[in-house]
């Protein structure tokens, strides 16, 4: 099976601060992979390392056989990036936001407008089409953040704690997004302090502590969220 995701030896230091140390890492196309770990681990910059928001200080990212340090801009059409930070243009409608990150994904014309429109339908928002953000409920700008990061059909979803800046509405919004059959085959990388929500949305169970992973197994080789909570929460403090 093709891998969307490949990390080899990958390390990241911040200063004398050694973060993330000589990861590898592979996820199968379509495969739904959680990364639950403490404060600090390292899950945040693992993310950002593979969304070309930071640079390795040793190894190798490649998504979709795109090597981020060589060839950020193909890798970055590649990938969808949900976080707490919105990344939208308060003085610009919710169109013309979506306009702007579409083009700078290389989608344009009628194909662009089609997107948009499709995808504020999705998010519940063509009411707030050509509202400019600034004026935006919390709840909206996450509705539009979900837009923003799906609008280009990235095969690699990459969810840095999707929930924690989610209302209910947008929640189910956005389950129901990543649920659909146009993201079902889409591979995904979540971040999650929430075990339980975690475990049931995922296949594929990663546990990172002080930078390197120190679990990596599937959903099936537990009964259950208890019998995983048993045995691993020793790993996540
Ligand atoms: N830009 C930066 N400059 C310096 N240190 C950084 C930077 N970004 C992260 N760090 C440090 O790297 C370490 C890992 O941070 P990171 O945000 O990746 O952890 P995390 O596992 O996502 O934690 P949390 O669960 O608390 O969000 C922390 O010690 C943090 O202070």
């Amino acid at each position: 099976m093709e891998n969307t995701v490949s990390i080899r030896k990958l390390s990241k230091v911040f200063g004398k601060n050694p973060v993330l140390k000589s990861l590898d890492l592979d996820l199968e196309k379509g495969e739904f992979a959680v990364i639950f770990g403490p404060n600090g681990a390292g899950k945040t910059t693992l993310l950002k390392l593979i969304s070309t928001l930071t640079t390795p200080t040793e190894g190798s990212v490649f998504v979709s056989g795109f090597n981020v340090v060589e060839e950020p801009e193909k890798a970055r059409r590649e990938i969808g990036l949900l976080s707490h930070e919105s990344y939208l243009y308060g003085e610009l409608s919710a169109k013309e936001n979506l306009r702007f990150f579409g083009q700078m994904y290389g989608i344009k014309g009628q194909k662009l407008e089609e997107r948009i429109s499709s995808i504020l339908e999705d998010t519940g928002l063509v009411a707030k089409t050509d509202e400019r953000v600034s004026t935006f409920s919390r709840g909206m700008k996450q509705r539009l953040s979900i837009a923003r990061t799906l609008l280009h059909r990235p095969s690699i979803l990459l969810l840095d704690e999707p929930y924690t800046g989610l209302d209910p509405g947008a929640s189910l919004v956005f389950e129901n997004l990543i649920k659909s059959p146009e993201f079902q085959k889409s591979t995904k990388l979540m971040v999650s302090h929430d075990l339980e929500r975690g475990f049931k949305l995922s296949s594929r169970l990663l546990i990172l502590n002080k930078g390197k992973f120190v679990y990596d197994g599937i959903k099936k080789d537990f009964s259950g969220y208890e019998d995983f909570k048993e045995k691993c929460s020793s790993m996540l403090a």
